[in-house]
């Protein structure tokens, strides 16, 4: 058994990696770190990892994280940017959660995340985790940017569509709700249960961080300049993303075509369902799983197309990605300890 490090085990997405590393037939959660809960379990701070994973946190060491064979960054943006380069330099491979090694342009952080981007060379080498896009180059990364929740929903939702040329990359309009627990474990006002709950809303319109993601990634398949509005809300739900997009297509291909080329792209993807109509992805069936699924309808009266896609913001858009990362970095078949 192979032994992993996990940085921020105590956040949502820590936890959900313990777990799922708990299960792995490969590797084993050995190093787990805090800040807030250091000396105690990740069994008391999570109950139900009593006898399933009994190791006591402890404050980053880096000499202690070497000894471990592969690292899990899960720590908030804008901290991991001077952490990871000290995970790195232990010469093990690593997985970044954050949003701060994604943006290939490191002066888009000032704009969208609030602080300047200082690590150039790192931005350069990192390779965007999203293996139904990037599996070859995962596979010889050394350090894998995760992607966003939301970006993860967005792009497997639309990476047929833009490679195939079939819809304007310049009118893309994304309309996202996410549950809270995308918002992370520590208490912000707007997540606190009287505040969220029995309401629905959007928020960071115009200006949400992961515009840039989703329009970088998208760029690459397309390989044009690609424009997106996305506009995220709130549902006072647990977890799970629901992503519906409008596109303009060229009129040519009528929606058993556009379903082809999904399949064309998808057939042999383990992680991707594509829903046959009169299905449409529900978060509720995706839940705990590394699965996305994906539907689509052609409204033909008004001539667009309507792309919709559900995930586990946890999961797919997080940790079990992460895990799925893992395998393709370490040689091992992508499915395991997945399914
Ligand atoms: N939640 C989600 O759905 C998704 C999250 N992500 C990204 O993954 C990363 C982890 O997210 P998530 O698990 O939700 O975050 P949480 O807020 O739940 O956890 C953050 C972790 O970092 C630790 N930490 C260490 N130093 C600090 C600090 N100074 N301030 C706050 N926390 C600190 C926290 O706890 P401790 O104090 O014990 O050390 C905890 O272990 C983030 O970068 C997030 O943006 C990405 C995709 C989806
Ligand atoms: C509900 C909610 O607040 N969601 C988070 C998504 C966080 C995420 O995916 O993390 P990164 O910032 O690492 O991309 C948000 O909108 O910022």
């Amino acid at each position: 058994m192979l032994k992993v490090a996990i940085i921020g085990a105590t956040g949502y997405t820590g936890r959900e990696l313990a777990g799922i590393l708990a299960r792995h037939p490969h590797v084993q959660p050995t190093y787990l770190t805090s800040e807030s809960f250091a000396g105690q379990r990740l069994s008391d701070v999570y109950p139900q990892f009593r006898s399933v994973v009994d190791v006591t946190l402890e404050k980053p060491d880096m000499d202690k994280v070497a000894e471990c064979d592969f690292i899990f960054s899960a720590l908030p943006h804008g901290l991991s940017v001077d952490t990871v380069p000290q995970l790195v330099s232990t010469g093990k491979k690593v997985v970044d959660l954050s949003g701060d090694f994604r943006l290939k342009d490191g002066g888009l952080y000032a704009d969208w995340y609030g602080y300047e981007h200082n690590q150039p060379q790192l931005l350069a080498n990192s390779v965007y985790g999203l293996p139904e896009v990037n599996r070859q180059q995962i596979k010889k990364a050394d350090l894998v940017a995760n992607p966003g929740c939301y970006p993860t929903s967005v792009l497997l939702a639309l990476k047929p569509l833009l490679a195939e040329g079939v819809v304007d990359p310049q009118d893309i309009i994304v309309d996202a709700k996410s549950g809270v627990s995308g918002a992370g474990r520590s208490p912000k006002l707007p997540f606190h249960f009287p505040e969220c709950t029995e309401n629905f809303k959007a928020y960071k319109v115009a200006g949400h961080q992961h515009t840039p993601e989703i329009e970088q990634e998208l760029a690459a398949v397309a390989k044009e300049q690609v424009l997106v509005t996305f506009t995220p809300h709130l549902v006072p739900m647990i977890r799970g993303i629901l992503s519906t997009i409008y596109l303009r297509t060229s009129g040519k291909l009528s929606e058993t075509e556009i379903w082809s080329l999904f399949e064309k792209h998808y057939g042999d993807e383990p992680f991707i369902r594509l829903l046959k109509a009169p299905a449409l992805p529900e978060t509720k069936f995706v839940s705990g799983s590394n699965f996305c699924d994906i539907s689509l309808r052609l409204e033909e009266r008004t001539g667009r197309l309507i792309v919709l896609s559900a995930i586990d913001n946890l999961m797919k858009g997080a940790a079990s990605q992460a895990v799925q990362n893992m395998n393709l970095m370490m040689g091992w078949p992508e499915e395991t300890g997945l399914k």
